[in-house]
């Protein structure tokens, strides 16, 4: 059932899209050198107001509470590089007020909003009961095969159903199969984007790919009447962009720097993001449709005229078996929604212009020749793969990504594609919900 957005837990995640604007601007004026010292000054009162509130005699500080409320809110604290230092204090029983405020004095201004329940996300308990209910609801769901031109894929267990979220503050949830590897295949196309304009910068982009859905399979050998792909959420697209980033380097060097970023985009420390070699295999071996594409393609002057048709197909194909599971890509889906700032390592890892293209032709051609479809049921930019990932952006707000292997003759995941349909209903999360304008001039 959806919820009010006036009353009810709803409304707080609607109410505090205004903070999140603020907190945008208080990271922007961080970087002003005046600003600072009046900054310190005010981590030390916060940090201040922190210990005082899980202080009993205020000279200590009692631990455990503080850890809980930071736990109850969706934090991650054992696997969030900014609050690790908190998940060490596990076990401590009590520090004194001045060693706990120099402990937490940086990071006072998120604690504090955090243990007052004022993150991105204020009622968390209420979001994740419902994330559940859907996530159940969609279990029953059955349809859909799973993809079979590349072999390996065929061989996943269809049963799996998993889905991730994190917010644009680091809270985080997950259900069902959520730390089963898969690999990225096309939904790895938006994030090839956002990096691929900020290396070679959009105009160039742009100069080779074009920005229209394409209203065609993702594998049809068409191009628009300029002889370039329609877009780059679409193989002819992606194939012609993996040709643009780093073409002077070798191989592996330019897979190495795109792997880099998949880790910064997941907040992870660098080499933890590999590729399934095996899947790799399995598609080179079955690649004649992308091949036939590329030298279509070629034929027809669409890419850069230096252009090694082998490394080419080569780096594409990596880049679709990029291994992830669902916690990682809602991290991902988390950076795009907070416009490129990994939410659990504050790294600005693509910019916000890039972003905002990349959201943008994920709403208009994230979801092949099912977007129009989907962005008028949604309402929300998503990128899907045939290997049942869907990665799903709720811009300033959070991130999500859902695993489920059996895809329809689109590509795109059934049970995915239903929870998106009821993601956006109870939540009131399409982007053009009259509801969402009217509560914006409050
Ligand atoms: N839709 C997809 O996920 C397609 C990706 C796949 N690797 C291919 O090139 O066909």
């Amino acid at each position: 059932m959806a919820a009010s957005l006036r009353k009810g837990p709803v409304s707080h995640l609607f109410s505090s899209i205004s903070k999140i604007r603020l907190l945008y601007s208080a990271r922007l004026l961080s970087s002003d050198g005046i600003r600072t010292a009046v900054t310190e000054n005010n981590h030390k009162d916060k940090a201040r107001v922190l210990a005082e509130r899980y202080s009993l005699d205020g000279a200590k500080v009692k631990i455990d509470p503080f850890l809980q409320d930071l736990v109850k809110t969706g934090l991650k604290l054992e696997n969030d590089p900014r609050l690790l230092k908190y998940h060490k204090m596990n076990g401590v029983e009590e520090l004194h007020i001045n060693e706990f405020i120099s402990a937490v004095q940086d990071d006072a201004d998120f604690l504090q909003r955090a243990v007052e329940g004022k993150l991105v996300v204020e009622d968390f308990d209420y979001v994740k009961s419902t994330i559940d209910n859907i996530y159940n609801e969609c279990s029953e769901i059955k349809g859909g095969k799973n993809a079979s031109y590349i072999p390996e894929l065929s061989l996943v267990d269809p049963s799996l159903w998993g889905i991730s979220l994190c917010t644009v503050d680091g809270q985080r949830h997950s259900v069902g199969d959520s730390s089963t590897s898969f690999t990225i295949q096309s939904a790895g196309k938006c994030f090839n984007y956002a990096i691929g304009c900020d290396e070679i910068g959009r105009e160039r982009v742009h100069q080779y790919i074009g920005m229209e859905p394409s209203g065609a399979h993702f594998n049809r050998m068409a191009l628009n009447n300029k002889s370039k792909p329609h877009n780059p959420m679409i193989n002819s697209g992606a194939l012609v962009l993996s040709s643009l980033i780093k073409p002077r380097l070798s191989l592996h060097e330019r897979m190495g720097f795109l792997l880099r970023k998949f880790d910064e985009l997941a907040g992870l420390p660098p080499r933890s993001i590999k590729i399934d070699t095996i899947t790799c295999d399995s598609e080179m071996e079955h690649c004649d449709k992308n091949m036939a594409l590329i030298y279509y393609m070629k034929s027809k002057k669409s890419l850069p005229s230096d252009t090694s048709i082998d490394d080419t197909i080569k780096l594409y194909t990596r880049l679709c078996s990029i291994e992830i599971d669902c916690y990682k890509g809602a991290v991902m889906a988390a950076t795009l929604a907070n416009g490129g700032v990994c939410p659990i390592t504050n790294k600005q890892v693509v910019t916000p212009a890039s972003v905002r293209h990349t959201l943008t032709l994920m709403h208009s051609c994230g979801m092949y020749d099912f977007s129009g479809e989907f962005a008028f049921n949604v309402g929300l930019p998503a990128k899907s793969g045939v290997s049942g990932v869907i990665v799903v952006v709720v811009p300033h707000i959070m991130g999500l990504c859902l695993y489920s292997p059996p895809v329809n003759d689109n590509g795109n995941s059934v049970k995915g594609l239903e929870f998106c349909r009821r993601l956006s209903k109870d939540f009131h999360f399409h982007l053009y919900h009259s509801q969402f304008h009217q509560h914006q001039k409050f």
